[in-house]
């Protein structure tokens, strides 16, 4: 190990050497303080008066008090909601013994409800399901435990997702965010000054193909191509960029080398997964969690199996991401 002046002085230089194939050393081992903003500078911010904001994690997961998750959430509230989840990326509600019917009605205060193309809905016009049905057939072994933005093989992927427990294992079951804004502005300069401008291509197929019959695959397809996004995101309210790539759905960066593309995406994620940018949450009965899916990717962790976990879920439309330019 290194003494702590080492550390600090080890923290912030930046490679000068190019990072792709010919520097000796990873840009990313350095040790020391990662320090990143919860918000660019130059946003404006007011207190919070409605809502109470309990900080779960340095930069990402907060806390809220002083509200009621129904489709009752007076405009003001609604302001400072929207703020919080500019400001942590992931909200966390306790007690809300709410029905399903309150659930949807708050999501649709966001904009509209999702259908997903892969979940089997029971009734015409649903859009919540449980996550025990994402596991496809595997009961209530949850197979999300991979990092990842939802839907960005859509040309619109969802912009968040209200998650409500319903049934929780004994231990285990957690879920993880990490703030993907927050990865980005603590990269070196060179990384960002690469990526700024590049587009990565998206697919579904690259996720759920390989568990797929061909004849579904080739089915679906036409329906749902490949797509493209910028591979650095600019979040519309507040001008921040995020990292906006996953290593469940990206396929590859475009206009540059296979092998540059598969070292640069790992070098991405293995940023995106340092835990300075995450938080976890543990859950309860009655907790629900809203995540804003363009600023933070999540994992839930797989580790209560034979138990059972279940929670509500409803995901809301998403945009078209812009790049940094445009
Ligand atoms: O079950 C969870 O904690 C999250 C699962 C997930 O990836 C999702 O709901 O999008
Ligand atoms: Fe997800």
């Amino acid at each position: 190990m290194t003494t702590a002046t080492e550390n600090a002085s080890a923290a912030s230089p930046v490679p000068t050497t190019t990072i792709y194939g010919e520097s000796p050393t990873d840009p990313l081992l350095m040790y020391g303080p990662i320090t990143a903003a919860r918000l660019p500078e130059g946003f404006e911010r007011r207190p919070y008066q409605r809502i109470t904001v309990t900080p779960a994690g340095t930069t990402i997961g907060a806390e809220i008090a002083g509200v009621r998750l129904d489709g009752d959430v007076d405009d003001d509230t609604m302001t400072e909601l929207r703020q919080a989840l500019l400001e942590w990326k992931v909200l966390f509600f306790r007690d809300q013994d709410i029905s399903r019917a309150d659930h949807r009605a708050f999501a649709s205060l966001w904009g509209g409800l999702e259908q997903h193309p892969f979940f089997k809905y029971t009734q015409p016009g649903q859009t919540d399901v449980d996550v025990a049905t994402l596991a496809k057939g595997m009961d209530s072994a949850g197979v999300e435990n991979s990092w990842h933005n939802d839907v960005t093989w859509s040309a619109t992927p969802s912009f968040g997702a209200v998650l409500r427990a319903v049934e929780l294992p004994e231990s285990g079951g957690d879920t993880l965010w990490a703030d993907t804004a927050a990865a980005y502005d603590t990269l070196p300069q060179e990384i960002r000054d690469r990526i700024d401008g590049l587009v990565a291509e998206h697919d579904w197929l690259h996720a759920f193909g390989k568990s797929m019959p061909q004849q579904s695959v080739d089915m679906l397809r036409p329906h749902l191509p490949a797509v493209q996004h910028p591979l650095v995101r600019v979040i519309p309210e507040t001008g921040r960029k995020v990292l906006f790539a996953c290593q469940v759905f990206t396929t590859r960066i475009l206009g540059i080398s296979e092998e540059e593309s598969t070292e640069l995406l790992s070098i991405l994620y293995r940023h995106i997964q340092r835990p300075e940018f995450q938080v976890r949450l543990r859950w309860r009965p009655d907790t629900v969690a809203f995540w804003d899916n363009r600023a933070c990717q999540h994992y839930a962790a797989s580790d209560y199996f034979p138990q059972k976990r279940v929670m509500d879920r409803i995901s809301i439309v998403g945009d078209v991401p812009v790049g940094v330019h445009g």
